[in-house]
């Protein structure tokens, strides 16, 4: 059987007294698309967050590729890249674009800024937006915005080949989208997984039903600090399960509490 890439074992997390994960088991294999659902504030970036690294649990375990993770946040010294991408994007206003994407390499690599605009143009030209280099985040639409926040991610450094993201985290990618903008950047998300030969790894979290069927191998529903449900699209799609059967319908009745 396939090791998996990423295992997260009885982990918890505590935000006051609210408990948001409850003692949460989850594997994530090589070259899957696995996305996390389930109903607002139930943790599902939170699971992102300790999986990137940037949030240590309250208790259990992260193994990455089978060694067990010893640092977070600024001590991280994963074995792989894995990297982020976020809801608003994140990118710092007071630089440029290329200035974005290229940010780790210009603060932490070694290479000439003139090799490092090259690699920055070439991943603006894998997410469709060659040439605008010199442009500020405030010149962009909200899905271009998004895009160049791909590119940042998926940014490697050629002389360093553990600090490329192996494992790429997105955290509602085509939220506040159009249709169509969202069909685009869900179309980049699988091209991108298919220029890497059809095997990255990335993890999903969206409540946007589009997303999820066209962006999902296997998906995992979480609610009440627990992973309740594990399926594929097809599965979701004919499942008895009342509380996923009521996330699909958006029924106010049934056993998800409503909120507002
Ligand atoms: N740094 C923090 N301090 C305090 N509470 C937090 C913090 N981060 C998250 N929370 C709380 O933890 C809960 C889970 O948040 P999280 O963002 O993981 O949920 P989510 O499932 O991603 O929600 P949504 O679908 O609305 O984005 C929420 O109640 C949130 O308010």
């Amino acid at each position: 059987m396939t090791e998996p890439l990423i295992q997260l074992k009885g982990i918890s997390k505590a935000f006051g007294n609210n408990v948001i994960l409850d003692r949460v088991d989850l594997s994530i294999y090589p070259c899957e698309a696995l996305s996390i659902i389930g109903p607002s504030g139930t943790g599902k970036s939170t699971i992102l967050r300790i999986i990137a690294g940037l949030l240590a649990p309250d208790e259990g375990e992260v193994y990455i590729q089978g060694e067990r993770r010893k640092g977070w946040v600024d001590d991280l010294a994963d074995p792989i890249g894995i990297g982020m991408v976020f809801q608003n994007a994140a990118l710092f206003d007071s630089l440029t674009v290329d200035e974005n994407v290229g940010f780790l390499l210009y603060q932490h690599s070694k290479l000439p800024r003139r090799r490092i605009r090259q690699l920055v143009s070439e991943k603006l030209e894998m997410v469709g937006l060659p040439g605008i280099g010199n442009l500020y985040p405030a010149e962009l639409s909200g899905g271009m915005r998004k895009r160049v926040s791909f590119a940042r991610a998926i940014m490697a450094n050629p002389e360093d080949p553990k600090a490329s993201p192996e494992v790429l985290l997105y955290d509602e990618p085509t939220a506040g989208l159009d249709p169509i903008a969202s069909t685009v950047i869900e179309d980049l998300i699988r091209d991108l997984q298919a220029a890497q030969g059809g095997c990255s790894t990335y993890v999903m979290v969206t409540h946007q039903q589009s997303t999820i069927r066209r962006t999902s191998d296997r998906i995992i529903f979480l609610y009440g600090g627990k992973i309740q449900w594990e399926g594929s699209v097809a599965d979701s799609e004919s499942t008895d399960h009342q509380a996923v059967q009521q996330f699909f319908s958006g029924n106010i009745d049934g056993p998800i509490q409503a909120f507002g």
